[in-house]
């Protein structure tokens, strides 16, 4: 049970420690006082940390500093607070493994993956309770369309409102969402942020937003977090120029034109040749009958910059997956890479493969935590594994194995990521940058960068946007957030369904 009148949490001059470590996680003591009449967001660099906190992580010192005054003495915070975090786990499948009709034993379809959590709920309530919360849930975030799907074959914003309604079936006391928005349309994200702001008491919810995002109009508090600890907690108004510090810490780095780069210097001019690059003639894409790509007609030529657009769920992952051959409907001689119909036996997936260079949420979703940095950046010279080339490579007839390892230290260099650092080890940040790297090592024809940049910190997209700039090469952008893409001069965007989908240019139109 609550207690609804008094505060959620209270950190008094509380010095937080990870177990086993000497070392606090910030050197100033934390002093805060949340009330539940209060709504709170919680952003700036170490926001994350300071949630974990909130959600019970780390060890208090002295203990009594740090309490949840609305819980009973006898509940353990940690288990009725549900942090849910999204930055790096999107969907929990290669792409490829989407469009398969076998099905691994532990893939499960939204339903059952949602009861599930059901199962860990600890506050008592009876089976028909519990069905009623659950259905509620379902309509709420818009899920009932999706229940007999199984999770794999979700979109990305699908999988989130999934793994929100699992952070809310488990019948937490507190919910804490880090980043939720991230990698939402504009229309889901506003669904969203209106369902969290209606949420409390049951649960309380606490965001964890970037400092760019705009902070809810729902939202009456909010902390600013950095690497020394609270800055400052307020209402919006009292943390009004804190805010406003962040922003154009930002700013400034983005303006800042002084890295004085040229991606030339460590990638060769990019290859002149065949204009057409891919060439789409009137595709159309179903599943189970519900079409997604109606009559897709696209085409991209040599170093053209195209931003891939469309609402979650419209069919952008899938259009990327016909073109890589992840999708079984790739082998169709409607789609032309550099002139040549796709055809079984004068293609493989190596070979189209060789060409492209892919960064997306799938591929850090299911990376081997156990390469280091360098290793990482290698295995963009393998085509369909992730493991380091061998001493011959599929780029070895361009490259000599020490010429490879010399790109992949300077690029290593140029973006300040340790080589020898464990990809398990590295910051958010640091593994988005090494799977960009990864990437571009090979000078692809083709760079993908699906969400490639949401996640890092502004210094790196703003250095990974000046390299694509400077680069030359043909690019896929997608992204909801136009800080986060790379300068793209033409625009397609998809409807889903029936819809055909729109292209233009870039300029003049709306994200
Ligand atoms: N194998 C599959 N079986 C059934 N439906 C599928 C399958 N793969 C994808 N879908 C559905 O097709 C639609 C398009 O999915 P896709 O991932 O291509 O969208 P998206 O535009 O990339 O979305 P997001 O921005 O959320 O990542 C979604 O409704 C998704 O649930």
């Amino acid at each position: 049970m609550t207690n609804p009148n008094k505060p959620l949490v209270v950190f008094q001059n509380c010095i937080l420690r990870p177990q086993h470590f000497a070392k606090e996680i910030f050197p100033n003591p934390t002093t805060l006082t949340i009330l539940p009449t209060q709504k709170w967001a919680i952003t700036g660099t170490d926001k994350t940390r300071f949630l974990e906190a909130l959600a019970g992580r780390y060890t208090a010192i002295p203990a009594e500093s740090r309490s949840y005054p609305f819980l009973e003495k006898s509940v353990w915070p940690a288990s009725v607070t549900s942090l849910v975090t999204f930055a790096t786990d999107i969907r929990p499948a290669y792409l490829s493994a989407r469009y398969e009709s076998y099905r691994e034993p532990e893939d499960v379809n939204l339903a059952t993956f949602l009861k599930k959590s059901l199962d860990s709920a600890t506050d008592g309530k009876s089976p028909e309770e519990q069905r009623q919360v659950y259905e509620s849930v379902v309509k709420r975030l818009e899920l009932e369309p999706l229940l007999s799907q199984w999770i794999v074959t979700l979109s990305n914003g699908q999988m989130r409102r999934a793994r929100i309604a699992r952070g809310l079936l488990s019948s937490p006391k507190m919910l804490l969402a880090d980043e939720p928005f991230l990698g939402l349309d504009p229309v889901s994200t506003s669904t969203l942020s209106k369902l969290l702001g209606e949420l409390a008491p049951a649960p309380q919810v606490i965001l964890g937003l970037r400092a760019h995002e705009p902070v809810p109009d729902w939202i009456s508090h909010v902390a600013v977090i950095d690497e020394s600890g609270l800055i400052k907690g307020g209402t919006r108004d009292e943390v009004r120029e804190n805010l406003q510090e962040l922003v154009d810490r930002r700013t400034s780095i983005f303006i800042d034109r002084s890295y004085n780069f040229t991606a030339a210097k460590l990638l060769p001019p990019i290859r002149s040749g065949i204009d057409s690059i891919i060439d789409i003639d009137d595709i159309t894409i179903a599943y189970k009958g519900k079409v997604v790509l109606k009559n897709l007609k696209w085409t991209v030529r040599r170093g053209e910059r195209w931003h891939l657009r469309g609402n979650n769920g419209t069919g952008k992952s899938t259009l990327l997956s016909l073109i890589t051959a992840d999708h079984p409907q790739s082998w169709n001689s409607k789609i032309n890479l550099f002139n040549e119909p796709r055809k079984v036996g004068r293609q493989n997936y190596f070979s189209i493969n060789k060409v492209i260079g892919h960064a997306s949420p799938e591929i850090h979703a299911i990376f081997p935590s156990t390469l280091t940095a360098f290793q990482t950046v290698s295995t963009g010279f393998t085509v369909g594994s992730f493991l380091p080339p061998s001493s011959a490579s599929h780029v070895a007839g361009i490259l000599t194995k020490e010429e490879q390892n010399k790109r992949i230290h300077s690029l290593l260099e140029y973006f300040n990521v340790n080589p020898e650092a464990l990809f398990s080890d590295l910051s958010l940040n640091d593994q988005k940058l090494a799977l960009f790297m990864r990437a571009i090592v090979k000078n692809p024809e083709i760079l993908i960068l699906d969400e490639a940049f949401s996640g890092m910190n502004d210094e790196s997209i703003f250095r990974c946007k000046q390299f694509v700039d400077d680069w030359g090469g043909t690019v896929i952008a997608i992204g909801h957030v136009e800080d986060e893409i790379p300068r793209c001069g033409k625009y397609i965007r998809l409807h889903g369904g029936d819809n055909l989908a729109e292209q233009g240019d870039v300029e003049n139109s709306v994200i």
